[in-house]
């Protein structure tokens, strides 16, 4: 297939995106495409992606795989991957460009399209490890798809590459993934959960909450005690009765995307646009939410007064530092907390103002 790189739509941690066009005349490749680029020699991200897509076949809330192919630019090799164009780019750029909510009409048909595309990756025995709305891309008609399946794996997998990299984005990261390295179905949904969140308050899942100023404070939050996100109050009851069924802390107890594809949140409602006391796009997190049980700072627990070693208060959020999921295994929250960060082996990237940790 003859194609031109034209403009770059997209920069992420493992490739560029751009425009592609081709001739047209190709039944396989549609005239206008995306293209996801990364030099052969690091393109182990999307490899997988291209073998993940292959695999789960055919969804219509799954983004399209048209191919691949290698290209020779500037003297580096190119690993390319051609996938369906979203016109609409990302979601969660377009929430931190408006800086508001999504009304909540539309938060339910994006979180349909969401949790069926879920639905369809872990029936067929993937997860998708990197749930957020950055990786949700909307199309012109308004169809919303997920994106991004460089760190996906099958179920139970195990590699090398996992055994030591915790993968994902820590902001979204589950409980289970935090304390134990598990990447499973259930982490795709509580992420689920902090995307909804997002959404229908325009900040990100855990943002509002005293106390948490790098990763260390937020992976604590996110491991230790009853806590999870707080729930905008502004949600209608489905919609934090569905978040709360995400943010169940035991991932063995957390609804499924089964589940969740019938839960009253998501009906298919004829008079949708009227069925929301919430649709002016301004849902805002509230002073308190029931379903929030919040220590009021990290170490407000009750078996954390021993912690005396010093928190590397230098560490702050984008900053480069190593985590290591093994440091959540040994028993003493003073290890733990001085084993999950150093300064000596970085291998972070950065994703908007947060940590990318592959
Ligand atoms: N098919 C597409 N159509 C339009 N824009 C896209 C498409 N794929 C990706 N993009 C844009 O490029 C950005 C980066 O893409 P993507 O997240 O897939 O790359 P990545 O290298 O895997 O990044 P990450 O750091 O999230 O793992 C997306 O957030 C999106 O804005």
């Amino acid at each position: 297939m003859e194609w031109i790189r034209r403009e770059t739509i997209g920069h992420g941690s493992f490739s560029t995106v751009s425009l592609a066009t081709t001739s047209g005349s190709s039944t396989r490749f549609p005239a206008l495409m995306a293209v996801k680029s990364s030099g052969v020699v690091c393109s182990a991200a999307l490899r997988n992606e291209r073998d993940v897509l292959d695999d789960l076949g055919e969804c219509s809330e799954i983004v399209r795989c048209f191919g691949e192919g290698k290209t020779v630019e500037n003297g580096e090799e190119i690993y390319n991957l051609f996938l369906e164009y979203a016109s609409g780019g990302n979601l969660g750029a377009r929430i931190k460009k408006s800086g508001e909510a999504l009304p909540e009409y539309d938060v339910r048909r994006f979180t349909r399209s969401i949790v069926k595309g879920l639905c369809h990756i872990h029936a067929n025995g993937f997860s998708h490890c990197d749930v957020k709305l950055e990786n949700i891309l909307v199309f012109g008609d308004g169809d919303a798809k997920i994106s991004d399946f460089g760190l996906a794996k099958r179920r139970g997998e195990f590699g090398e590459e996992i055994r030591v990299n915790i993968r994902g984005t820590p902001l979204y990261m589950a409980p289970e993934s935090v304390n134990h390295g598990e990447f499973e179905s259930p982490a795709d949904i509580w992420a689920l959960g902090c995307s909804v969140v997002e959404m229908s308050s325009g900040k990100t899942a855990w943002c509002l909450e005293e106390g948490i100023t790098n990763v260390m404070s937020l992976m604590v939050r996110i491991g230790s005690g009853e806590e999870v996100p707080r729930i905008p109050v502004g949600l209608s009851e489905e919609g934090k009765d569905f978040v709360r069924k995400c943010f169940v802390k035991n991932p063995a107890e957390r609804w499924t995307a089964q589940m969740l594809l019938d839960h009253p949140f998501l009906a298919v409602d004829g008079d949708e646009t009227s069925s929301t006391s919430t649709s002016s796009g301004s849902l805002r997190y509230g002073e308190e939410d029931e379903a929030s049980v919040s220590p009021r700072d990290p170490f407000d627990f009750p078996d954390w007064n021993s912690v005396q070693s010093p928190v590397n208060d230098s560490v702050t959020v984008g900053s480069p530092v190593y985590y290591s999921p093994f440091s959540f295994l040994v028993r003493s929250p003073e290890e733990r907390i001085s084993g999950l960060v150093t300064e000596n082996a970085p291998d972070w990237s950065v994703s908007c103002d947060w940590v990318n940790v592959r």
